[in-house]
């Protein structure tokens, strides 16, 4: 079975569209952009349309690749004070000379719809409510809408990072998952992934995840979005997507599986509105 991601990140666009309606004002989301990084320029182009889309606003500021540490955290700053902002998301990666962790804690936690600030990190760990970083709270939704219940299931989650790995382990052992976070140095990588019956790949290497390291049955969650050369192609295009998993392979043993393109990525960008209109509502208590 493959998890179709468009077509989830469609119904909950929906929904939050519906949410929307029913808010006395306008909620606004703040995206800064640092530079011009083509692929995250594409991302910052594809929110502000879904966010009109769910009738947001999109506050949009570009700023020049040489902007300084000091002037982003001032123009953090300002988002935090304007009423007419309810999310703030500063897209990443930022340039090498700009602190990123420095820039992510400067954000308030009650518009931080990307859940990245060490408070809201902080609230996941612990259990307490907060926002959940976008791509691993689209990846759970899938996986609870695929599976159901998760209690007692081995998960595995390779890849560590604070935006992914991390918060996808939280929130499965949330669920009673018995979580292991794998990594680069974890050893006999393929043994510990056969164990799993739920395997989240978020280590962005292209098909680092083989077919034989899929248990039978086991569910994938590729969060990998890796731009490879495209010899094979038979469209004509230079390059092309693939996940973290080598999908035909793992297909063929999976109980259901995310490709990539259409599997978590349309769902990050549906969770960033849910997020935004979560700030809203609670704007509005
Ligand atoms: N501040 C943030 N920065 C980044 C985040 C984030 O959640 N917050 N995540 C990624 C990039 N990202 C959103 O920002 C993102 C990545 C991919 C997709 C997506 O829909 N991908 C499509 C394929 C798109 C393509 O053709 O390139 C898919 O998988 O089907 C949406 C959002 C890093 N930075």
């Amino acid at each position: 079975m493959i998890i179709d991601g468009k077509a989830f990140a469609a119904a909950l666009r929906a929904e939050v569209a519906t949410g929307v309606a029913l808010l006395s004002r306008v909620p606004g989301l703040a995206v800064v952009l640092v530079g011009s990084d083509p692929a995250s320029a594409v991302y910052v182009r594809s929110k502000g349309k879904a966010c009109r889309e769910a009738g947001m606003a999109s506050f949009e500021h570009p700023l020049p690749a040489e902007t300084s540490q000091a002037d982003l955290v001032a123009l953090v700053h300002q988002l935090n004070a304007d009423p007419a902002v309810d999310g703030i998301l500063v897209q990443l990666p930022l340039p090498d000379h700009i602190d990123a962790n420095a820039i992510i804690a400067a954000i308030d936690p009650e518009k931080d719809v990307d859940g990245f600030t060490p408070e809201n990190a902080g609230r996941l760990a612990t259990g307490l409510e907060g926002f959940v970083p976008c791509t691993p709270l689209g990846a759970m939704m899938m996986l609870k809408a695929t599976r159901g219940d998760l209690t007692g299931l081995e998960a595995v989650v390779i890849g560590r990072s604070n935006i992914v790995g991390k918060p996808m382990a939280a929130l499965l052992l949330g669920e009673s998952c018995t979580v292991t976070i794998a990594h680069s140095r974890t050893r006999n990588l393929p043994a510990v992934v056969r164990r799993a019956d739920i395997v989240v790949a978020a280590v962005g290497r292209p098909e680092m995840v083989r077919g034989d390291w899929i248990k039978p049955g086991a569910t994938v969650i590729d969060v990998g979005i890796n731009r490879v050369d495209a010899a094979a192609s038979d469209t004509g295009a230079k390059t092309k997507l693939v996940g973290d998993v080598a999908f035909a392979e793992a297909e063929a043993v999976a109980g259901a599986i995310t490709p990539v393109p259409g599997g978590v990525g349309p769902m990050t960008i549906a969770c960033l509105l849910k997020n935004t209109l979560t700030s809203a509502q609670r704007r509005e208590r």
